[in-house]
């Protein structure tokens, strides 16, 4: 299957600070990729190495196959609309709709009218006089009316209340069933995330924690919760993602494709949110280096 975005090593250093390292994922065309992580973690600078906004320090990125902002078949195949969803204020929305097709070749008139109306827009106003949320929905139109292969999303709903953004990532949805393109969005809100992704990458510290399609990384992370154990006592096939332990008690969220057969444990589910979560929990763990941490 095409990849729509594959990176080897990729890696990006702002003066002595790494803002992405060691970055290696193959992402399969046709899924909306949600990217997750806090702030500062390195989403925006693995989204604009994947749009050739900026260039790798280290490693290899290639998206549908070739290099970022390789050329104008390159450029044409990928949309980006950037975390801040600039518009050119003095200019009004159908003026950018007019900018919009002189500088893709592929721009489709109809989608872009429609949706404006939809949004009950009307074209004659100013960019600059927009709200946030309407900016971001028109930022999005022109995204979508480009018709990319793949449209990337940088933070696209953080300035949106949470009906705006529920219809703006519900309008999303739609818009890549329709058309069937990969659409790649980072926030760092699982919640936003929850009902449009079914493919997802946790990054945190400027590094991939992990990466999958929701519904694989759902079925083979569980929660143990059983009587107080150390973690060298876990079967070797049982990852530890996090760990929680009381005088008596063990929690652990683990990574295992083999069942769970000690009955001494309680496997629970995990949600979206508790597996980001679990991630996040990790990389700090791992600063503490405990083998058994009391938690009174
Ligand atoms: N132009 C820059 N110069 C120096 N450091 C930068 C620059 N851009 C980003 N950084 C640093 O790189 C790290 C990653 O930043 P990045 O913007 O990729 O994170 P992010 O996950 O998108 O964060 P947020 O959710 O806050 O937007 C941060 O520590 C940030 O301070």
């Amino acid at each position: 299957m095409t990849s729509v975005l594959a990176a080897q090593g990729l890696g990006k250093k702002y003066g002595k600070r790494w803002a992405l390292r060691e970055c290696t994922i193959d992402i399969p065309a046709g899924h909306v990729v949600g990217l997750v992580g806090p702030n500062g973690a390195g989403k925006t600078t693995l989204l604009k190495l994947a749009s050739g906004q900026l260039e790798p320090t280290t490693g290899g990125i290639t998206v549908l196959s070739g290099r970022p902002a390789g050329g104008p078949a390159q450029l044409a195949k990928v949309g980006f609309v950037a975390q801040d969803t600039p518009v050119y204020a003095g200019l009004s929305i159908a003026d950018h709709l007019r900018l919009g097709a002189r500088l893709n070749p592929g721009w489709d008139a109809v989608i872009a009218r429609e949706r404006i109306a939809r949004l009950g827009l009307d074209p004659a106003h100013r960019a600059g006089k927009l709200s946030g949320g309407q900016r971001a929905q028109v930022a999005l139109t022109l995204g979508l009316a480009k018709r990319p292969e793949l449209l990337i999303l940088d933070e696209p709903v953080a300035s949106l209340d949470p009906l705006a953004r529920r219809e703006f990532l519900q309008g999303l949805m739609e818009a890549t069933v329709e058309h069937e393109f990969s659409v790649v969005l980072s926030s760092h809100l699982v919640s936003d995330l929850e009902r449009t992704c079914d493919y997802l990458i946790v990054l945190v510290d400027s590094r991939v924690q992990i990466a999958g399609e929701t519904e694989h990384l759902l079925a083979t992370h569980h929660r143990l919760t059983g009587p107080r154990r150390d973690p060298s006592r876990l079967p070797a096939d049982q990852h530890i993602v996090s760990a929680r332990h009381t005088d008596r008690q063990s929690t652990y969220i683990i990574r295992t494709g083999a069942p769970i057969l000690d009955p001494a444990w309680t496997v629970s589910r995990l949600t979206l949110e508790d597996l980001v979560l679990a991630y996040m929990d990790k990389s700090t763990a791992a600063d503490r280096r405990p083998t058994l941490e009391v938690q009174r």
